[in-house]
């Protein structure tokens, strides 16, 4: 298996190396250059499996030889044993045709920690085998962050840089990235929104000099790592509802693609996924452009939901990659226009979109009255984001088994959740003295030279 990147001229790795190097030196992304399939039969032998094992039946066929059967086992049970519930990723029944697949049992209460605690084990891995040293920055609007400082803190042959949009996260998401007293953790707020924090990750690995000088490396959904993790609960959550012998649908909170990106992976592997739900908050750039064809920049909108306040959501840039015929050229142009607010999708591409995603928005109100109305008739508290993607689902329930993601704990958004609901989400006693621990982090203004000299000052020490 080789990975390839979306833009078509940059150097084809091996899954190690699209791992450790982020972002494609084409400025385009890792992704394989086949999808590898799974058999009816391999499919259905996943039932009553553990989550770990259906982990290692979907992942094996992307790794090469990174890692030994019994070294990539390994890794994933240590990558799950933190987390707070035996089936990892639980299925709760809404109603009749509407399930929720809870992924906040992890450390830091959100789905990232599915893909951020395995790419702890799995840089670890490889780190000790070359002896390298190496600086992760990455960029978050709250869960990538928190989950990534908890996957990489206190490791000796790591520092992680995590910036995140000043003011613009949850208190507790804000508090998960700063309270960590580990010196090689460093939380920066800049004076931004998230778009402005991914292109400063994404500016970093195109500075050549600056990559090699400290050792670049990244943890967001940039790396094909992160996806990959995140395929697997697909497949769990289908399987436990019937597949292969009858198909599921997923409506998926929907804000830098990657979720849902995976979601296209299990299908493109043979899971049985008849609609692929796309769930955005008012910052609504996927719903429009999967609605009109045009992917459109408008200015980022704070919102309840902050993790999904998000307007050029890198991995549309994978989708359109298929979409476009694998063609890395066209692929480059889109981007290059996307540079200057925009671009239109040509009509087969959109058409190619069109069949493999739906779409929908929800409103603040939306939101809110969802969380509301979950909470009172189902006895459900739910994170905003995943209100967001229930409000979208209950428009496409049908025949077919609906799975929305919860992809957050509702103690994670205390406001919200409780103006909604009335009630507070208690945290989990592992962290109830989050709100005492004291605070460390940097305010940086959005500029990309003064964070490079930042970074270089940090790791110099
Ligand atoms: C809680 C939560 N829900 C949904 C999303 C959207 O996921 P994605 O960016 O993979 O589309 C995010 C952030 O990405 C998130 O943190
Ligand atoms: N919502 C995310 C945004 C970054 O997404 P990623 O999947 O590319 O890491 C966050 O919480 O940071």
């Amino acid at each position: 298996m080789r990975y390839i990147s979306t833009r078509g001229s940059a150097p084809t790795l091996t899954f190690e190396e699209a791992m450790l190097t982020g972002l494609a030196r084409d400025g385009g992304l890792y992704v394989p250059d086949t999808v590898p399939t799974l058999t009816a039969s391999q499919i259905a032998d996943m039932a009553g499996k553990s989550y770990e094992d259906v982990a290692f039946t979907v992942m094996r066929p992307f790794i090469g030889d990174t890692f030994t059967d019994e070294e990539f086992k390994r890794l994933i049970a240590q990558a799950y044993s933190g987390f707070g519930h035996a089936a990892r990723a639980p299925l709760v029944q809404l109603d009749s045709n509407h399930y929720l697949l809870e992924l906040f049992h992890g450390p830091t209460l959100a789905f990232k920690d599915f893909a951020m605690q395995l790419i702890g084990q799995m840089f670890q891995a490889a780190l000790s085998r070359s002896g390298e040293r190496i600086t992760i920055v990455g960029a978050t609007s709250g869960d990538t962050g928190s989950a990534a400082i908890e996957a990489f803190r206190g490791l000796e042959a790591v520092d992680v840089f995590i910036m995140y949009p000043h003011g613009r996260v949850s208190e507790v998401q804000r508090r998960q990235m700063t309270t960590p007293s580990e010196s090689n953790v460093h939380a920066l707020a800049v004076d931004g929104d998230f778009d402005d924090c991914q292109a400063a990750v994404k500016d970093m690995f195109n500075d050549f000099a600056f990559r090699e000088e400290v050792k670049l490396a990244g943890v967001n959904s940039i790396n094909w790592g992160r996806v990959l993790a995140q395929v697997v609960y697909y497949f769990t959550a289908a399987v436990s509802l019937g597949a292969p012998h009858r198909e599921i649908s997923f409506t998926v909170p929907t804000g830098n693609f990657g979720d849902i990106f995976a979601g296209y992976i299990a299908k493109q592997m043979g899971l049985p996924i008849a609609d692929l739900v796309v769930a955005t908050n008012r910052n609504d750039i996927l719903h429009r452009t999967l609605q009109t064809g045009a992917y459109t920049k408008e200015g980022v909108e704070p919102t309840i939901s902050p993790s999904m306040d998000i307007q050029v959501s890198s991995n549309f840039e994978r989708a359109l990659f298929d979409a476009y015929g694998r063609d890395g050229a066209a692929v480059g142009g889109q981007m290059d226009d996307l540079k200057q607010g925009g671009f239109q999708i040509s009509q087969g591409a959109y058409q190619y979109l069109q069949d493999q995603f739906k779409s929908g928005r929800a409103s603040e109100e939306e939101t809110s009255a969802a969380i509301t109305r979950y909470f009172r008739q189902h006895g459900e508290l739910l994170c905003p984001h995943t209100a967001v993607g229930v409000h979208v689902a209950e428009a496409h329930l049908g025949h077919t088994p609906m799975v929305t993601l919860a992809t957050a704990h509702p103690a994670k958004f205390p406001d919200a959740v409780k103006a909604a609901s009335g009630v507070a989400a208690p945290l989990p006693p592992r962290m109830a003295d989050l709100y005492d621990r004291s605070e460390r982090l940097t305010r940086v203004a959005n500029d990309l030279s003064a964070i490079q000299s930042l970074i270089k000052e940090r790791i110099a020490h």
